[in-house]
């Protein structure tokens, strides 16, 4: 809680013991097959029923024992886990190099009369209500076509225009809720300062019928603001009058005085606090793109399922608490046995964007040097984030993972029903039936002697035979839930969340700061002032000073 290094604790020592001594008999196959009640053991499920929720969390492919298990139970305890969480949900001001609390569970809370948590920060009760409220009115209002553009014609085309948190939200989220969306009104996303991002999505849409959504917590970012000056210089050219803006477009921020300077009023804009992270935002007026998209209603259950989590977070101990479960099986291989990186792996179309959502989430909150009070951490933090939706994966990268020489613990996620049954329903048995294919493949592996039986006459050929083998001993978790729905992804984004707060607790580093991506944005704009003349480029490395020029000479 005091960012006291992780390598302190006594239950790290001891962790660092029983991987030494411990490695050779952690052996799946071998524990499988002495403990029938493996599963049972180690698996567990999260229900909720307003939203209706399942979750199971079966976690039994992992290379932990009773021991290893007790042991990363005894380090949550050493290092407050518990205390921390409390103090994220009172409000306490953990963020301590901004001085801020963190706060998105807000975002989701109920009012403490309709038994939500009573929390002492400024927005955090009655105000976040007040922007739903407002969300509500006017998603409400632009989807049944009461809200019209300048020439009078409903809205029909959505841009929302932001940045890391203020984008990979709402992208992940209006794609995993797809099916819930209205079809007709079509959604789009500019994030890049690359010009193509933005041209490219103009051509597809109409100056009339088009809604822009500028979302940006600080309302400064550059990439954002350029983006959104170009939308209105494009819509300008034929609306002509600014006070059409006001139709067209709107603004998701905490910096009203900046909202107002872009010309956008603050009656057109969605208000959130500064308690509230970037890439923790979606839950806030950052959701808008989310809500017109889907529908208020799906929106208050996507927040309904979140909170239900948040709920399991605060409530259930140590050993039952899915999100501080995935926290210790990934601090065992990140610290211990020195994995690098971890997949997420949906089994879900509609989850595509799963893992690039949680790259931010994961390594913006965890990826730090020092711990809260100063120190370098002299073991790893935050891992490197990645995965694609299966079984598209496995045609791709799935063979580093069987038999290369890295250790890469995987998540793999499914739901027990598509959404889309269709062809009576084989395409997801099929999916399922890799689903559950692919841990077990990583965890059994295959030996020299099934490849030879395999091979038969071939089996002379010792390098086939060689290639042939799998080490397996691969972990991973499988989580299957019922159904993609809004509450469910609530749910999961919410777990993922909060694997993340107890890991960084434990590293004693502070997740909710982000102050490694500022050198280069600082950089870039010393460098953008030196583009318009040779005689201004100074102060480079080599390298950097003739790419500069080569450039200024292609510009002529
Ligand atoms: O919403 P804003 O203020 O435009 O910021 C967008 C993103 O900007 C990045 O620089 C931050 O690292 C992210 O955390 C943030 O989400």
């Amino acid at each position: 809680m005091d960012g006291k290094p992780a390598s302190q604790y006594s239950a790290w020592k001891k962790l660092q013991q029983l991987h030494a001594s411990k490695q050779s008999q952690l052996v799946l196959k071998e524990l499988f097959a002495s403990d029938p009640s493996r599963f049972e053991k180690y698996s567990l499920n999260f229900t909720s029923s307003t939203p209706d929720v399942s979750i199971l969390l079966d976690y039994s492919k992992n290379l932990i024992d009773e021991e290893v298990l007790s042991t990363l139970f005894a380090l949550a305890r050493e290092a407050n886990v518990e205390k921390f969480r409390d103090a994220m949900f009172a409000g306490e001001h953990i963020n301590t190099s901004e001085g801020r609390a963190v706060l998105h569970i807000a975002l989701r809370n109920p009012l403490p009369a309709q038994g939500g948590w009573k929390i002492d920060e400024e927005g955090a009760g009655q105000p976040v209500h007040d922007v739903l409220a407002h969300m509500k009115e006017f998603s409400d209002s632009v989807r049944s076509g009461e809200w019209k553009g300048y020439t009078g014609k409903p809205i029909d085309t959505i841009v929302n225009i932001g940045i890391g948190g203020s984008d990979l939200g709402p992208v992940m989220v209006c794609e995993a809720l797809k099916h819930y969306s209205k079809r007709d009104l079509k959604m789009h996303f500019v994030s890049n300062i690359d010009g193509t991002d933005m041209a490219e999505v103009l051509l597809a849409c109409n100056r009339e019928t088009t809604l822009f959504i500028v979302a940006s917590k600080t309302f400064t970012t550059q990439e954002t603001i350029t983006n959104a000056e170009s939308a209105k210089k494009w819509f300008l050219e034929e609306a002509k009058e600014q006070s059409h803006v006001a139709k067209h477009f709107v603004a998701l921020s905490t910096n009203t005085k900046g909202v107002t300077a872009f010309g956008i009023s603050e009656s057109n804009m969605f208000q959130f606090w500064d308690w509230v992270g970037g890439r923790y935002s979606l839950w806030s007026a950052i959701g808008l793109s989310i809500c017109l998209s889907i529908g208020f209603e799906n929106f208050s259950e996507l927040l309904a399922g979140a909170h239900a989590m948040d709920k399991h977070f605060t409530s259930a101990k140590l050993e039952e608490n899915l999100p501080v479960l995935l926290a210790l099986v990934g601090i065992w291989y990140n610290d211990f046995y020195g994995a690098q990186t971890q997949a997420l792996l949906p089994y879900d179309q509609y989850m595509k964007k799963f893992a690039d959502y949680f790259q931010q989430g994961d390594m913006e909150s965890n990826g730090k040097t020092v711990t809260k009070n100063g120190s370098r951490v002299d073991y790893e933090t935050g891992p490197i984030i990645w995965g694609q939706s299966g079984t598209n994966g496995q045609h791709a990268f799935y063979q580093l993972i069987h038999q290369g020489t890295k250790l890469i613990p995987c998540d793999f996620l499914a739901p027990v029903e598509t959404l889309n049954p269709i062809s009576k329903g084989i395409h997801h048995e099929i999916l399922l039936s890799n689903f559950f294919a692919q841990p077990e493949a990583l965890a059994l592996g295959k030996t020299e002697e099934e490849v030879v039986q395999e091979l038969g006459a071939q089996s002379s050929n010792e390098a086939l035979v060689k290639s042939k083998i799998f080490e397996g001993n691969k972990p991973t978790n499988s989580i299957m839930f019922q159904k993609l729905t809004p509450g469910t992804l609530g749910s999961l984004i919410a777990l993922y969340e909060h694997k993340i707060h107890v890991q960084g607790a434990i590293w004693g580093i502070n997740s909710y700061d982000q102050m490694g991506v500022e050198l280069g944005k600082v950089l870039a704009k010393a460098i953008l002032k030196q583009l318009g003349n040779e005689k201004d480029v100074s102060g480079h490395d080599s390298s950097v000073r003739l790419s500069i020029l080569r450039i200024l000479s292609n510009n002529g």
